[in-house]
């Protein structure tokens, strides 16, 4: 039974499924927030603005337990982690209150997570990234046993601390690491659908990871580095080329690792321009001056690359002018 729920991580995704999840009776949902995001939290609630009916934004409010210590909401039956990627070491430094044997711990996050080849990645599996994970310590906080995989597709941001707007998509991707079909991803699966969620299951979640890390590894750095959102840069041919070539290096590796992709990079454009004009959440970054995701969307592609042998130049220089520019800003670690 999948009953008291943590929400580790109180902004754009995390305060959109905490919300939706909150609003259903018999659920006991915390989350665990910090500072002003905190006080507003305890003072208003959580706020979740979506669009109604006709078009006009509606808000809802969700009353929460709210706290920056764990240990103060104690052992969980669902864990959801939904911070930046930079952001995970610390979570696994200080999450183990809310964990018990039976607890799921469910990653909705973007980008390649530190458990991605585990058990997993034909030549490369069972290797930790050095980009993601680089000694380990996120493995020994969150263990593998109690992840659940999950690929979100949606757009959130925050408007104020603890009011966030859903923008668009309704659909989350769940699985196993392993790909079985076992009774605790159909129990969440349940748990989520009652929530209103398009919850479905995959047999490779790794795939799915893999295919929506095609559109972020390339639309969220090129956003981030020119301040465009989506349309401008899909619209500009150069830009648009320069991505695809990104995506044929990813492809390639994704074909040796297990994750084939049969799309073209092409056919990917065409599903993220049917999405519309956004801003993805690295440029949101930017501007909120957050650290950014560049090691779990892109430097990670780079490293399992390097792992196989291949070259990746246009990886490469996405990379490098992606890590430059975030340094200017203060928002990755210097060299
Ligand atoms: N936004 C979107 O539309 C989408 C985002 N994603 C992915 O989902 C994941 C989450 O993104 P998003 O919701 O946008 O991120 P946000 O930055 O909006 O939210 C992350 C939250 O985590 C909190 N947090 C970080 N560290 C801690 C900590 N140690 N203790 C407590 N709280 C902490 C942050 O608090 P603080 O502000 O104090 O740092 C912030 O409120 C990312 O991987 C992103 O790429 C996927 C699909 C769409
Ligand atoms: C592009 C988008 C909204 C797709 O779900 C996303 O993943 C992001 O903003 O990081």
């Amino acid at each position: 039974m999948l009953r008291k729920i943590c929400i580790y991580g109180a902004g754009a995704v995390g305060g959109w499924l905490g919300a939706r999840l909150a609003a259903q009776p018999g659920l006991s949902v915390s989350v665990v927030a910090r500072g002003a995001r905190l006080q507003a939290l305890r003072a208003e609630g959580l706020r979740l603005v979506e669009t109604g009916a006709h078009g006009t934004p509606q808000e809802s409010r969700h009353v929460v337990r709210a706290s920056d210590e764990p240990a103060l909401l104690g052992v969980q039956d669902l864990v959801v982690v939904v911070v930046k990627a930079p952001a995970l070491v610390e979570v696994a430094a200080h999450v183990a209150p809310l964990l018990a044997p039976h607890t799921v711990v469910l990653t909705a996050m973007n980008g390649v997570p530190w458990w991605f080849l585990q058990g997993f990645g034909g030549p490369v599996a069972g290797r930790r990234l050095q980009s993601v994970d680089p000694d380990g310590a996120i493995e020994r906080g969150i263990p593998l046993a109690r992840v659940l995989g999950c690929v979100v597709h949606a757009s959130c941001s925050v408007q104020a601390d603890g009011v966030v707007r859903h923008h668009f998509g309704n659909e989350l991707i769940l699985g196993e690491p392993s790909g079985a079909d076992t009774e605790r991803v159909r129990a969440l699966q349940a748990l989520l659908q009652q929530a209103g969620l398009a919850a479905t299951r995959s047999a490779s979640i790794q795939k799915d990871i893999w295919y929506k890390l095609w559109g972020n590894m390339t639309m969220n750095p090129i956003c981030a580095l020119t301040g465009a959102s989506s349309s401008p840069v899909l619209s500009d041919p150069l830009v648009r080329d320069f991505a695809s070539r990104v995506m044929l290096e990813a492809r390639e590796i994704g074909q040796r690792i297990g994750v084939p992709l049969s799309e073209s990079p092409e056919d990917r454009h065409r599903v993220t321009q049917a999405l519309g004009d956004f801003s993805p959440s690295m440029l949101q970054d930017v501007r909120a001056g957050k650290a950014l995701e560049i090691d779990a969307l892109l430097a990670s592609v780079r490293e399992i690359g390097q792992l196989l042998g291949l070259q990746t130049p246009f990886t490469d220089a996405l990379l490098g002018l992606a890590r430059l520019h975030a340094r200017q800003l203060g928002l990755y670690p210097p060299a």
